[in-house]
Formats: C-alpha cells, structure tokens, sequence
C-alpha cells in the first residue's frame, strides 16, 4: 500500500496585501481554500488546516493547528503543521492558490514515494522556470527542527531554510505526469494583492 501523506493547508496569513481574507476568495461555486482542500484531499490520507484562532475554517470540517510561533510567516506555519502531522511526509499547499490540481498532488506525491531512504532528502521543490516554489511542495517530518531552530533565531524566509535542508529540486518539466505541463504552470499563480484576484476573474470569467 502507498504510504500515506498529510495535507497542510497554510492559512494562518495577515492577507493585508488583499485587504479581506485571501482564503475565502471565491473560485467559482468554491472558495479558495475549498480548491485548495479538494486538490489534496485525493492523496492525502490526512488534512489539516495551520491557521489562528483569529480565523475560522470550521466550515472545512477539519483539524487546525495553531503556530507555537505566531505573527512568524509560512515559516512558522510549515513547523507547525508538521508538528502535528502523524505521517512522515506532507504535502503543504498555501491556502492563496486555487488553481491547484489534483494531478499536481498526485505528481508531488509520485515524486515521495518514488524517493529512496538512502537519499534522505528532507523536501521536495517543484521548480518553474528556475524558480522554486516551497509553499506548494512536500516536506519531511525531520524539516521540522531545522525550522524550529530558525523560527528561533528569527530567520523566517523560507529560501534560506531550504539551504539547510537536503532537497529534491524538480523543474516542472520532470514533475508534470499525471497533471500537463500547462495546467502545472498555471497552478502554481497565487494571489497576494486585490489585481490577482480581478487577474484570475477575467481569465476565468468569474
Ligand atoms: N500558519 C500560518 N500561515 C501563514 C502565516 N503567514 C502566512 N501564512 C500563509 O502562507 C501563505 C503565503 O502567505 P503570504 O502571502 O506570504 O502572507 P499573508 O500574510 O497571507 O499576506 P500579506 O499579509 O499580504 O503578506 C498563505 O497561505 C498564508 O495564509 C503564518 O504566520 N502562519
């Protein structure tokens, strides 16, 4: 049997880019989050949602996991996710992402299972166009002392704490099997400020 993968949706954010809540955005009939919670629900055996209290999600109908780090980032809601997560790999997705797939999960997780012990590779990154892309990725459960010792010293970007970890780079050329290499491109865009969303509206004819 495959081994099994906790979902960590990333939602504990300020969205002060945006002005109003980036995860309750509407994607057609879904909210965003709902997108994002249906494209990992299909490999990942166990989902929860790495937010504050401040923000409720009860409607998900899913476990939440507060940051022992609060007002820290992704950074810090990446450690606590996989803190909480009972499986050695998951896959976190940010919750300003809704064009994620279900075939862009299953590519990441073909990608873990395909992973030797002997590597001890501790994340892996897709990378678009020589970009890597850490809040759509899969992680290991050991990535969450090396955090910890970041989160500690205050170092929050999650590119330098990719230094420290041993990674598995994977251009999306390599990645795209079960989802295209067109919809793994435009999968990846995230909304950060109000032109995003009207961005995505108007390609999407919300
Ligand atoms: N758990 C947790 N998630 C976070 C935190 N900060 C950001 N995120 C999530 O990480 C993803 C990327 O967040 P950003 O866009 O960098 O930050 P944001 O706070 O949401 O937005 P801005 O306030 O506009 O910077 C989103 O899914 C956020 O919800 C945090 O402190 N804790």
């Amino acid at each position: 049997m495959a081994e099994s993968i906790t979902g960590i949706l990333l939602a504990g954010g300020r969205s002060r880019r945006m002005g109003q809540d980036k995860a309750l955005l509407r994607f057609g009939r879904l909210s965003c989050i709902e997108q994002v919670q249906s494209a990992l629900s299909v490999v990942c055996s166990d989902l929860l949602i790495s937010a504050n209290a401040s923000r409720s999600y009860d409607f998900l109908g899913l476990p939440r996991v507060e940051d022992q780090y609060p007002g820290q980032g992704p950074l810090a809601g990446l450690h606590a996710g996989l803190k909480a997560a009972r499986t050695s790999w998951s896959l976190v997705s940010a919750c300003d992402m809704p064009l994620v797939t279900e075939g862009m999960a299953s590519d990441l997780a073909r990608m873990v299972r395909s992973l030797t012990p002997m590597g001890k590779v501790q994340a892996v990154v897709p990378v678009a166009e020589g970009r890597p892309q850490p809040l759509f990725a899969a992680y290991h459960d050991s990535a969450a002392t090396v955090l910890e010792q970041r989160l500690q010293r205050g170092e929050l970007r999650m590119m330098d704490a990719l230094g420290e970890l041993t990674v598995k780079w994977v251009p999306l050329e390599e990645l795209a099997v079960c989802e295209s290499l067109h919809r793994w491109r435009e999968g990846l865009f995230n909304m950060n400020e109000p032109k995003d969303y009207e961005r995505l509206k108007g390609l999407h004819r919300l």
